[in-house]
């Protein structure tokens, strides 16, 4: 097998610093009784729960446990706290609005204040909140999409702070995906150098499930779900028409994730593109026209940021108001080519174009899905009033941990060409990387 490119630093050199949570102070409240688990403050996440020289092990690289603790930095009664979701929609974002809100109200919060439109809510010019209670979150994890509306682009962190002292807000949670948090760490920082005792929670949000260090984002089971349904179609298409093909492009700019999971879980993909792993358009048409001449059908899925190399000769990529770099569309420049090339060779190939993206990611979540919401929702709040800020509740072996900001903006967590999910799609479609 070809050497196999890493991008993803997910063994890095880690120190058992780097998985510290910053608090704000002594808890000296005690915990009012409650159904929720008390977590023990030497409690820890094993990092590396799989090893074969178990003298090796380091335990002191482990994550903190998100929960509860016996003693409350914050007296629940006397705060306010504040939600803000930003970046693109994921089904569970209402799910985990809800669930803080009721959380936070059952402790007594005074009041929860939704910051409208992401972080452009809780800035001087675009100030816009509205208060959250139980009536008016009731019903909102019935349907997709944020209650509080989403956006990207920059707000400067003092005009946050601004805003978060005017309405005595003393927690914020920041329910977004590796750019929300970069902006999260960014106040948390500024909140630290100015002294304010405000905590910032983090809960990660991204269908494309490219947050480090978190074992999967709330959403990415309900877009592969999703996807999963659209390959099916897809593949009906495909097998009911002559010399038919079917390219489904699917979400993931920089990691292919719910590409390679929704291929494993349809078994009907042949072809499989995700960015991680480059491809040559050669390959590609070599590919499908022995897989029309043998079959008589093809299933192509390509994830949006896939044959970023090839996209750029032709369109150089431009960025979305977060900075984000987007490229062109590969799905329909492949449709196009592939056509120019059966063309050519005067072959038949009946092609159809299927782009589900922002119905995987506007819609609601599956039910396991919706109830990892809840429990996140819950994990924040209760370790939001325990003090605990600059850090997401994240989840790692099964278990909800609490990661510094710091850790997660690392980088991007992507598809390692060598592990055994992508080896699998590997193994059941066909290689156009051209090397083989
Ligand atoms: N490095 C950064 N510093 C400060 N804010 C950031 C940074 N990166 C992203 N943000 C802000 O976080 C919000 C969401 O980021 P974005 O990348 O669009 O989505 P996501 O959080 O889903 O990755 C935007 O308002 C964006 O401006
Ligand atoms: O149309 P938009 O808002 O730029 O969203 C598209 C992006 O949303 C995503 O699905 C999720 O990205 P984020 O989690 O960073 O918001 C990307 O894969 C995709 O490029
Ligand atoms: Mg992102």
């Amino acid at each position: 097998m070809a050497a196999v490119q890493n991008q993803t630093p997910i063994l890095p050199k880690l120190n058992p610093t780097d998985f510290q949570i910053p608090t704000l102070g002594e808890c000296t409240f005690p915990t009012p009784p409650t159904r929720s688990e008390i977590i023990s403050e030497n409690e820890r996440i094993l990092y590396q729960s799989r090893f074969s020289d178990p003298s090796k092990l380091n335990p002191s690289l482990a994550f903190e446990v998100a929960g509860l603790r016996d003693h409350m930095f914050f007296d629940p009664h006397d705060i306010n706290v504040g939600i803000v979701t930003c970046g693109g929609l994921c089904p569970g974002l209402n799910d985990v609005i809800r669930a803080i809100t009721y959380s936070s109200l059952g402790y007594g919060v005074k009041k929860v204040y939704g910051f409208k439109f992401g972080y452009r809510g809780l800035s001087r010019q675009g100030r816009s909140y509205i208060l959250l209670d139980t009536k008016n979150v009731n019903t909102i994890h019935y349907i997709g999409g944020s209650f509080l509306g989403s956006s990207r682009g920059p707000v400067p962190p003092e005009e946050m702070i601004e805003t978060l002292k005017l309405l005595k807000i003393s927690v914020l949670f920041t329910i977004g995906g590796d750019g929300t948090q970069r902006g999260a760490k960014f106040l948390q920082d500024k909140i630290t150098e100015m002294g304010e005792k405000i905590s910032v929670i983090g809960i990660p949000k991204t269908i494309d499930n490219d947050i480090l260090y978190v074992d999967k984002t709330f959403g990415f089971d309900t877009a592969v779900e999703k996807a999963r349904e659209a390959i099916i179609c897809a593949h009906v298409e495909a097998k009911s028409a002559p010399h038919g093909l079917s390219i489904v492009k699917l979400m993931g700019r920089d990691s292919g994730f719910i590409s390679a999971k929704a291929t494993l879980a349809s078994g009907d993909v042949n072809i499989c593109l995700i960015p991680e792993e480059p491809f040559t358009l050669e390959a590609l048409f070599k590919a499908v026209e022995s897989r029309l001449l043998r079959q008589n059908h093809c299933v192509i899925v390509v994830a949006e940021g896939a044959g970023a190399e090839l996209m750029a000769k032709i369109q150089p990529p431009v960025k979305d108001a977060s900075g984000n770099l987007k490229g062109g569309d590969i799905g329909v420049f492949l449709k196009e080519q592939i056509q120019a090339h059966f063309k050519k060779l005067d072959m038949e190939c009946t092609t159809r174009y299927i782009d589900p993206s922002y119905t995987i990611r506007a819609c609601q979540p599956n039910a396991s899905d919706a109830a990892f919401c809840e429990e996140l929702g819950n994990k924040a709040v209760n370790s939001a009033l325990s003090g605990k800020t600059g850090c997401i509740v994240g989840f790692w072996n099964q278990q909800f941990t609490l990661v510094p900001f710091s850790l997660i903006t690392r980088g991007r967590k992507m598809v390692q060409l060598d592990e055994h999910m992508w080896c699998t799609v590997k193994a059941m479609t066909t290689d156009v990387t051209g090397r083989q």
